[in-house]
């Protein structure tokens, strides 16, 4: 059979990922711990913001009629002051923030005004409203604020504040069991024997599935034999909402991932037609109350681990929080500034992107085999490479960005 028979397309294996993904349920959260968390619905505005016309500007508030006049002060206005209407043939003394008092329509800056004996001489021609910031211009009370499936970023939280809301309903983060296969593993910290590899993938994955929304609540090493693997993948399919290991889902007699998968669950795909992560493994598993928990095999190679996270991992983490920003990586355009020949496999090239004058160039790391991490060190974007494609230097290449977060 030839290597690359039955490859399967990668948006074949996100349709079999995300297939009837259920979403996580509502959790409510003080406001204070829900940065980067997921709205379960939408917020409505309960306030006009800003919730009263006030200056844009130090300087003074005035009718715009009386452009032009000398005015004497009748008021001065901080921010926070209480107000009185605006007494005719007068302006008054108004802070950035301070409330326009009835009458005023405008607010001339400081700059541009002369301090006379008489008063404040004024410019002509002020425009009506000129520097004035009018209440609800921003968000008007009853009008949707944030939408549900938004993440919540620092300029979202401080919508919230300014609302005076102290708690939102968010999506529970889905927990994740991060299970790593191989003998040949240990953790740092201890010393290495000869044959022996420290496990990198399980802090690399750990990170990336928290900065797209997980809780990685089960970290175990799996024995390289099928019976323990099963009983690894039951008891933590039986707690988690999503199982991911590394390594084992390859052909030889020691990958047992995949065998202990078909006997519990179900192996709904298989060895991918992508570069690196061919044989990674997409499935189900029972978890112990009549339901499933997604399962998603990921090849031990840390480079086919961090490709596959984000292209598997990422969508799965945006359909169980209903995240639209989650569920799609920023595509772009960019110039190749290297020449790449693919086989029968889409190739994810890891690529920094230059922002220059002429456009957005994309820089290759040299050695891009599945084994070498440092082509994933510092990537802004995989360069997708289309399988049987011939790129030469200067060619446009569609790449995802990796720098949304
Ligand atoms: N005869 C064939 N051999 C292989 C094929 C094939 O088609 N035919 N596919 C190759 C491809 S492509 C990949 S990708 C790998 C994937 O193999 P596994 O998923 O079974 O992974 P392992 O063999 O367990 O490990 C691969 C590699 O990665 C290292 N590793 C594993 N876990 C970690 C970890 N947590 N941290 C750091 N490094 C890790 C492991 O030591 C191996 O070097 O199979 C090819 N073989
Ligand atoms: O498909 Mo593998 O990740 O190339 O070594």
């Amino acid at each position: 059979m030839p290597e690359t028979a039955s490859l399967q397309p990668v948006e074949a294996g996100l349709d079999a990922l995300l297939e009837d993904v259920p979403v996580m349920p509502a959790e409510n959260l003080p406001c204070s711990q829900a940065a980067r968390r997921v709205l379960a619905g939408d917020v409505m505005a309960r306030l006009d913001a800003p919730p009263f016309d006030n200056s844009a500007m130090d300087g003074y508030a005035l009718r715009h009629e009386d452009a032009g006049r000398t005015l004497p002060v009748s008021q001065r206005i901080a921010a926070g002051a209480r107000v009185t209407p605006l007494a005719p043939n007068s302006c008054a003394r108004i802070f950035t923030g301070g409330a326009l008092p009835e009458g005023a329509d405008c607010v001339v800056m400081q700059e541009r005004v002369e301090i006379t004996d008489d008063g404040i001489r004024f410019p002509d021609n002020i425009p009506f409203h000129d520097n004035v910031r009018l209440q609800g211009s921003d968000v008007s009370a009853g009008r949707p604020l944030l939408d549900a499936g938004t993440r919540l970023d620092a300029a979202a939280l401080g919508h919230l504040a300014g609302q005076g809301i102290t708690e939102v309903a968010v999506r529970r983060r889905p927990r994740v069991a991060l299970l790593s296969t191989g003998d040949e593993l240990i953790e740092p910290g201890q010393p290495l024997a000869f044959g022996q590899i420290y496990n990198g993938n399980r802090p690399m994955l750990t990170h990336l599935l928290e900065t797209f929304g997980a809780d990685v609540t089960h970290l175990a090493t799996v024995p390289d034999d099928v019976e323990g693997t099963r009983e690894m993948l039951r008891n933590a399919a039986q707690q988690t909402d999503v199982v991911v290991t590394t390594g084992g889902v390859s052909v030889g007699e020691e990958d047992h991932v995949k065998a202990a998968l078909e006997s519990l669950g179900r192996l709904d795909l298989w060895r991918l037609a992508l570069r690196p992560g061919k044989p990674l493994a997409l499935g189900r598993l029972p978890d112990g109350h009549g339901g499933e928990t997604r399962f998603v095999g990921l090849p031990g190679n840390p480079v086919s681990c961090f490709v596959g996270a984000w292209l598997f991992l990422r969508p799965l983490m945006g359909a169980l929080l209903h995240c639209p920003e989650l569920a799609q990586l920023p595509r772009l355009s960019a110039h190749a500034d290297f020449s790449t020949r693919t086989g029968p496999r889409r190739h994810y090239m890891r690529v920094k992107l230059a922002f220059t004058r002429e456009g957005i160039v994309a820089h290759a790391y040299p050695d891009q085999k599945s084994g070498v991490l440092s082509s994933c060190v510092g990537a802004d974007a995989l360069a997708v490479i289309e399988p049987d494609a011939d790129i030469a230097k200067g060619d446009v290449v569609d790449c995802l960005w990796l720098r949304g977060d």
